[in-house]
């Protein structure tokens, strides 16, 4: 029974952290509306199994990423509030992660749409 609570408990904390960063953070916002809009045109076009698999992959790891992000700005402006060189390079390199995988998501929709897309016009 206390695993249980234990359990339940570190899922509230879990659900707590992605409504801190939906709340707080921009990027997050913008993500989770692509999301829901990549989302709803598979959903219109009809996606096999293996390409709703890749597209969900694609987007759970760039709300995650951009969960860490967030805590890693928010560690970094705890341990230092001036500024330094290396807050400035722990940042810009963990943005730089959610960036890199927005872009490869991106490449990756426009493969996964595409041929679907052209089937609709042709
Ligand atoms: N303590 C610091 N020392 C050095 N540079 C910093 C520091 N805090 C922020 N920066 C620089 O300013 C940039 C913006 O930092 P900020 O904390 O405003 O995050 P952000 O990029 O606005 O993140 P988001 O928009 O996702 O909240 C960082 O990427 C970094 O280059």
């Amino acid at each position: 029974m206390k695993e249980w609570k234990r359990l339940l408990k570190s899922f509230s904390f879990a659900w707590e952290g992605i409504v801190f960063t939906f709340k707080n953070e921009k990027n997050m916002k913008i993500h989770c509306a692509v999301a829901l809009f990549v989302c709803m045109t598979a959903w219109l076009f009809g996606l096999s199994k293996t390409e709703w698999f890749i597209i969900l992959i694609a987007i759970g790891v760039v709300l995650s990423l951009e969960m860490m992000n967030t805590a890693i700005e928010r560690v970094v402006d705890f341990v230092a509030p001036e500024f330094h060189p290396l807050a400035k390079i722990a940042k810009d390199v963990a943005a730089g992660a959610v960036f890199v995988f927005a872009i490869i998501s991106a490449i990756i929709g426009a493969i996964i749409f595409f041929p679907h897309f052209m089937a609709l016009i042709s």
